[in-house]
C-alpha cells in the first residue's frame, strides 16, 4: 500500500520551475530519502506534502487524502518538521512539548506521559527541564523531531533534519529515525548529501532541477547512476543560458554551474557527446574546455549531489 503518491507534481516560481512533473509513489513503512542539491525541489515537493503550498499541476495524496482537496485529513497523519523553526524563548523542553500536545488536543492527563515518552525517544529525558533555547542545535532539531510526533501520526516528512549538525549530531539524530522507523512509521527525509541518507533509507529518489532523475533502492540508485559521468564544458560567456540549454538537451540527467563552469551528469554515448559539443559551439559559445571529469565514478556522483555550499 503507498503512503505517498505523488502525480506529475509542477510549482512555477515566475519562469522557473521548482517542480517540473514529479511524480513518485512511497509504500507505506518505508523510509525513503529525497536527494538533490540546493534549489533541487525538495522543500518545495514537502511543503505541498504538508499542504502549506499549492502546486500549480498534478496531484499529491498522503493516506488516500488529497492534499489540496483534503488538507486537515492529511494533516491529522503527517508530521512535518521544516528546514528553518523557531523555538519559542523561556519555555522548557517539557512545557514546549506539552503546548504542542494541548495543540493537537491531547488530553491534559495524558501530556505528561507523552511528553515523558517523547523525551526518551528522542534522547532528552536528561533536558526536559532546560529552557530550549539553551539546548544545543542538535538537541533542538530532536525536540522539534518530538514536537512533530506528538499526534502519533503515521507519516514523516522530514526536511533535512540532519543539516547543520556536527558528526556526533548527526550520528544521534539518524539514530532516532532508526527508531521510528522500527515504529513502523513511512518517513520521507531530504538531504543534499547522499551518504547522510544512503545507510538509513529503503529508497532514495533524486532531485535535480525540480525533475526526478533516479529512483529505486539505494543499490538500484546507485548502479543506474554509473552509466552516467560528468562532463565539464567551460564557455567564454552566458553560462547560465548554456545550463538552460544543457538541460534540456537528450543523456543530460542534470547540470548546475556552481563550479564556474557547466558540470553535467552526461548518460549520452561517445557519438552523442560529440554532438552535443557541435551542437554547443552552433549556437554561439565559445567552449575553453569540454572534457570528461576523471575519477572515482562515487566522487563525481557526490559533485552533482553533493555539498555544494
Ligand atoms: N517563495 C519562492 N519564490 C520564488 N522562488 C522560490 C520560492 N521558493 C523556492 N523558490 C525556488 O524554487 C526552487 C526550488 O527551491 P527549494 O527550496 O524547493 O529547493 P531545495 O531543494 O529545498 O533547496 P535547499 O537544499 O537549498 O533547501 C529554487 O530555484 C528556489 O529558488
Amino acid at each position: 500500500m503507498n503512503a505517498i503518491v505523488i502525480k506529475s507534481l509542477t510549482k512555477i516560481y515566475g519562469s522557473n520551475y521548482a517542480l517540473r512533473e514529479f511524480s513518485l509513489n512511497i509504500e507505506a513503512g518505508r523510509v525513503y530519502g529525497l536527494i538533490g542539491p540546493n534549489g533541487a525541489g525538495k522543500t518545495t515537493a514537502m511543503s505541498i506534502l504538508a499542504t502549506l503550498l499549492a502546486p500549480d499541476g498534478g496531484t499529491a495524496t498522503v493516506g488516500g487524502y488529497d492534499v489540496v482537496k483534503e488538507p486537515a485529513l492529511v494533516r491529522r497523519l503527517i508530521g512535518y518538521m521544516p528546514d528553518f523553526f523557531g523555538v519559542y524563548d523561556g519555555l522548557k523542553a517539557t512545557e514546549y512539548l506539552e503546548f504542542y500536545a494541548a495543540a493537537y488536543w491531547i488530553p491534559v492527563g495524558e501530556r505528561p506521559r507523552l511528553t515523558r515518552n517523547l523525551l526518551e525517544l528522542v534522547n532528552l529525558s536528561d533536558k526536559a527541564n532546560t529552557y530550549v533555547d539553551l539546548l544545543s542545535r542538535g538537541m533542538k532539531q530532536r525536540l522539534a523531531l518530538a514536537r512533530c510526533l506528538v499526534h502519533d501520526p503515521a507519516v514523516l516528512i522530514l526536511d533535512e533534519p540532519a543539516s547543520g549538525l556536527d558528526p556526533r549530531a548527526r550520528a544521534e539524530m539518524k539514530e532516532v529515525i532508526r527508531q521510528l522507523r522500527r515504529m513502523n512509521k513511512t518517513i520521507l527525509i531530504s538531504s543534499h548529501i547522499l551518504p547522510e541518507l544512503a545507510e538509513m533509507c529503503d529508497n532514495i529518489a533524486i532531485l535535480e532541477q525540480g525533475r526526478l532523475v533516479a529512483n529505486g533502492t539505494v543499490e538500484e540508485v546507485a548502479a543506474a547512476r554509473q552509466g552516467a559521468r560528468i562532463l565539464k564544458i567551460d564557455v567564454a560567456e552566458k553560462l547560465t543560458e548554456l545550463i538552460e540549454f544543457l538541460c534540456q538537451q537528450p543523456g543530460v540527467a542534470g547540470a548546475d554551474g556552481d563550479a564556474g563552469w557547466a558540470r553535467v551528469s552526461y548518460t549520452g554515448n561517445k557519438a552523442a557527446q560529440g554532438q552535443l559539443l557541435r551542437d554547443i559551439m552552433d549556437r554561439g559559445w565559445t567552449v575553453l574546455e569540454f572534457a570528461e571529469v576523471k575519477g572515482n565514478l562515487e566522487d563525481a556522483f557526490m559533485a552533482m549531489t553533493g555539498e555544494v555550499e
